[in-house]
């Protein structure tokens, strides 16, 4: 889709709905007793630093322990345990063994009470505001292009003549190879409309779906195919867009990182693995950190500090209100 038309889909749109049948939300899914808390916590700092208005909503499997769904509603998180979702028996090699844990991702179409929801990844931080992505028209899936060049797509024709959609025109799509591959996001980070006839036909679908390498990222692709648009890559920089194309990236525009390149996840680096000395992987890392460690970003810090603030006066609001006859303004004898 041409960029134009993209940044015009990203033009803020008039509600469809009343506004008060709005809800909006982000969300994120944890498994495991594992250190992915701690990319959680992560963004859900980092979406404070950048002065969300929405909340967060964390979909954690039941081997989630307590002490960390403590943890995530010490930072304001709303913990919902969802049951694991698997798919069909299979022989399938997933790219990563643990994949198979990711269809369970597939729950938060149930949660309707929300009309329109940002799903984002435990390893993905936001550095700027996108609550403007919310506004985006109904109707549609909304998420970044994907990189077919690392080595965990090797299993793929376009990986095994160098083709990639992010480059489309240096390796040409020979005719023998029948149609190119539709153009494919990464399930990292999406914009979405909860929806329970939807929900329940993802589910149906599955079961009768071979899974793939790519398991429910290339699941939600093939489902979604047909209203999927694409939206520009600083919502979600894929890192290894920073050696494979550092000509589609302008890095100090980026909005939002995943850190989905081996090696990179923040918590864990050691910074051993392949491209993981680079000068840009080092200052995203730190950039991580700093936030995960910012304490002025703490939930209960954050409201703290709100209390303490100089009590704001409501008396010009409450007199403006009931001057426009919104509430019968009777001025009380002060109870102290
Ligand atoms: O042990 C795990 C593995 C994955 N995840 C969740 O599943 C998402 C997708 O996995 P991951 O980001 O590792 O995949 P990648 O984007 O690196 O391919 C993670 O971001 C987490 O939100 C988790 O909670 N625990
Ligand atoms: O379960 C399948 C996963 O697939 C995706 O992983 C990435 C990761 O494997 C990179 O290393 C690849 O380079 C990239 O292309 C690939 O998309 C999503 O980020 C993740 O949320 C999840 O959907
Ligand atoms: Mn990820």
């Amino acid at each position: 889709m041409a960029p134009e038309l993209v940044q015009a889909a990203l033009k803020p749109a008039g509600f469809t709905k009343p506004a008060g049948l709005l809800s909006r939300a982000y969300v994120t899914f944890l498994a495991g007793n594992g250190d992915y808390v701690k990319g959680v916590v992560g963004l859900a700092k980092g979406l404070r630093k950048v002065k969300t208005a929405y909340p967060l909503i964390v979909a954690v499997l039941p081997d989630v322990p307590e002490e960390h769904r403590r943890i995530l509603k010490s930072q304001g998180c709303i913990v919902r345990e969802i049951e694991p979702v698997y798919p069909p028996e299979n022989q399938t090699q997933f790219a990563m063994a643990y994949y198979v844990i990711n269809y369970s991702k597939l729950r938060i179409w149930e949660f309707v009470e929300y009309t329109k929801m940002i799903y984002l990844d435990g390893d993905i931080q936001v550095y700027d505001n996108i609550d403007h992505l919310f506004d985006l028209p109904d109707g549609h899936f909304y998420a970044v292009m994907d990189c077919f060049c690392e080595k965990t797509w090797s299993h793929t024709p376009q990986y095994k003549i160098g083709y990639c959609q992010q480059c489309p025109d240096k390796v040409n799509w020979p005719d023998e190879m029948g149609q190119r591959p539709s153009l494919y996001f990464n399930a990292g980070m999406f914009v979405f409309e909860p929806s329970i006839s939807t929900y329940h036909d993802l589910l149906k679908t599955l079961k009768v779906t071979p899974p793939t390498p790519f398991a429910e990222q290339d699941f939600l692709n093939m489902y979604f195919k047909n209203i999927y648009k694409p939206i520009p890559l600083v919502y979600n920089l894929v890192l290894a867009m920073l050696w494979r194309h550092p000509e589609n990236v302008e890095l100090d525009k980026v909005k939002v990182v995943h850190y989905c390149a081996a090696g990179s996840k923040p918590w864990r680096y050691t910074g051993k693995e392949e491209n993981m000395q680079r000068e840009d992987i080092k200052t995203l890392v730190e950039k991580w950190w700093g936030i995960y460690n910012d304490e002025s970003l703490d939930y209960m810090k954050s409201m703290a500090d709100c209390i303490d603030a100089e009590p704001v006066s409501l008396q010009p609001f409450i007199a403006a209100l009931s001057e426009a006859g919104a509430v019968q303004y009777v001025s009380a004898p002060s109870a102290a």
